[in-house]
Order: structure tokens, then sequence, then C-alpha cells
């Protein structure tokens, strides 16, 4: 069956070349794929059903979450994690082909915040004069750079060379090597997605928890309705209600598949000392690998 025939319907933080599209490819086996400028914008298309899947990057093993997107699944979508998807990320200065380093200094260097964030040492000790600008993604960077004349510079992956006919300056720019993205896969309604041939590494759930005001030991409480059950966080962070200052609600990653007796006991724990729990997703989690760059460099 051709690709196209799969009738999947993909949205993901774009344009061509970023990181986000380079995990849709390594996850999913065709279907129309459409990009958008922005997190919520692809959210927002979930949630409308422009789509069926919206892919979005969550977490920065560097930067830590992106709050962008974790905030607007929290507060102003309902688009459940159906899977999730770890990446290795390679940041890379890029350039126009006629830039000449020998005859012009780079005066800016575009990026997104967190790429930017990845190679601070890097642009701290190259480039302590650029002015760093921040970009919706780094695909979007390598766009500005490739339409503009002016001796300037984006940071981002060999795709986003590759689609804006850029060249690789300095492979490998990120401060620490351990750099991995996890993508977070949201649906509105469930459906059926065609992956390539990828075998879960694990399964995971995502609950929300608020908790009660001025309640001295709520979280310990909390976090002890999943220890006394032997269920395993591999995340639990706080954000911000948005309602007034001081006010926090938690994030929890549990490392197993949710289930009819244990996770109802924890929420009728929860329920009992004036908490609230949310389910945002019980999801099978990949770790994919990428393609490497094969491409002409300046190196
Ligand atoms: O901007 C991109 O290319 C993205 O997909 C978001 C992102 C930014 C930096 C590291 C990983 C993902």
């Amino acid at each position: 069956m051709p690709e196209s025939e799969y009738n999947q319907k993909i949205g993901y933080l774009g344009p061509k070349g970023t990181f986000t599209k380079m995990a849709v490819d390594a996850l999913f086996h065709g279907g129309d794929f459409t990009s958008y400028e922005t997190i919520p914008a692809c959210l927002d298309a979930v949630e409308a059903g422009e789509i069926d899947t919206g892919v979005v990057p969550m977490e920065n093993a560097i930067e830590g979450s992106v709050h962008l997107t974790i905030d607007y699944m929290t507060h102003h979508v309902d688009v459940p994690i159906v899977a999730e998807m770890t990446v290795p990320i390679k940041q890379h200065l890029l350039v126009r082909k006629d830039f000449d380093p020998e005859v012009e200094e780079i005066t800016q260097v575009y990026s997104h915040s967190h790429a930017i964030a990845q190679c601070h040492q890097y642009l701290h000790k190259q480039y302590p004069n650029a002015e760093l600008r921040y970009t919706s993604s780094t695909g979007r960077a390598a766009e500005i750079v490739a339409d503009s004349d002016e001796p300037i510079a984006a940071i981002g992956n060999h795709l986003a060379a590759e689609e804006n006919r850029l060249v690789i300056m300095k492979h490998d720019i990120h401060d620490y090597d351990n750099n991995h993205t996890r993508f977070a896969v949201v649906q509105k309604q469930p459906k059926t997605m065609k992956i390539r041939d990828h075998i879960p590494t694990k399964h995971k759930t995502t609950v929300m928890v608020t908790l009660p005001k001025d309640y001295a030991g709520a979280l310990h409480q909390v976090l002890a309705a999943f220890a006394w059950r032997k269920m395993n966080l591999s995340k639990i962070e706080s954000r911000p209600m948005k309602t007034g200052l001081g006010n926090y609600f938690f994030l929890i990653d549990i490392d197993q598949a949710y289930d009819q007796v244990l996770f109802p006991g924890v929420e009728a724990e929860l329920e009992a000392l004036g908490c609230s729990l949310k389910l945002l997703g019980t999801y099978p989690s990949y770790e994919l690998s990428v393609p490497t760059p094969n491409m002409q460099t300046s190196q």
C-alpha cells in the first residue's frame, strides 16, 4: 500500500528541518504531514480535529521541560499523550554557503531557546559578542539565515542545513554529549497509528496532581500513595497554576501503564486528602535513533 494511503494526518512543530520533524520521520510510517510554526498552533490543530496526531517537544536532557508544551497541554487543550519518543540531539552551527569566516564575523546567532541553551558554553567562548536571537524552532532559525544576506548563523541539525541549503560551519557545538529530547505524541480521539518497526522500551503514565492549599505534608502524602504501592516515578515537576504566586500543581510520570487496580487506588487516596488527579496519558515510550549527516560541511 502506498504510504499516503495510510490516511493518518500528523502535525508537528515545523517548519522543515526541525528536530520534531526528524523525530516524526523516525517514528511514523508515512502519512499526511503538516508543519505548524508554533507548539500552541500544533496543539490547537489536534484539539480542533484538523489533524489526528500532533508531535511537540516535551523535555530536554540539558535544558529540562519545554514549559510552553507542558503549560499549553495542562491549561488550554485536552489532548492526551498517546506515545512518547526520545531522540539524540546534535547541534551544529549553520551558515550560508557564501559566508566566509575569514572575512566576516558572525554578528547574530538564531535558534530555539533550548538549542541556544544547549550550546551556551560554546557560544560564550567562541562568539561572546554575537547577539542571541530566539526563534520558535531551529528550523525557523535556519530559514531566517538562508533568507538573509547579513553575517548571521543558526543553531540546528543537519536536516535544517540540507533543507535550507546552508552549510555546517561547526559540528556538535552542544556543551554536553548525552543530549536527548523527549517528544510527546498527542491525539484528541484515539486513532491507531502506523508506525515503523519499533518496540517500546517501556510503558508510562503521566498524571497532573493538584494539592489543597496550606496542607502540611501534602506532597509527602501524595508521593506515599505511589510509594507504598511500589509504583516507580520517573519524573516529578511543579508548575504554576497561574492563579497566584505560590499556587502549583505537580506533573508526575509513573513507569507503568494505567491499570484498573493501582491507579484508581491512588486516585481515591489522593481525593481523600483533598487532592485532584487528572490522567494526561498512558503510553508506550520509544527510544529512536535519527540519521547522521551526509552532506557538504565547511570543516
Ligand atoms: O526547534 C526544533 O527543532 C524543535 O523541534 C524543538 C527543539 C529544540 C531544541 C532541541 C530539541 C527540540
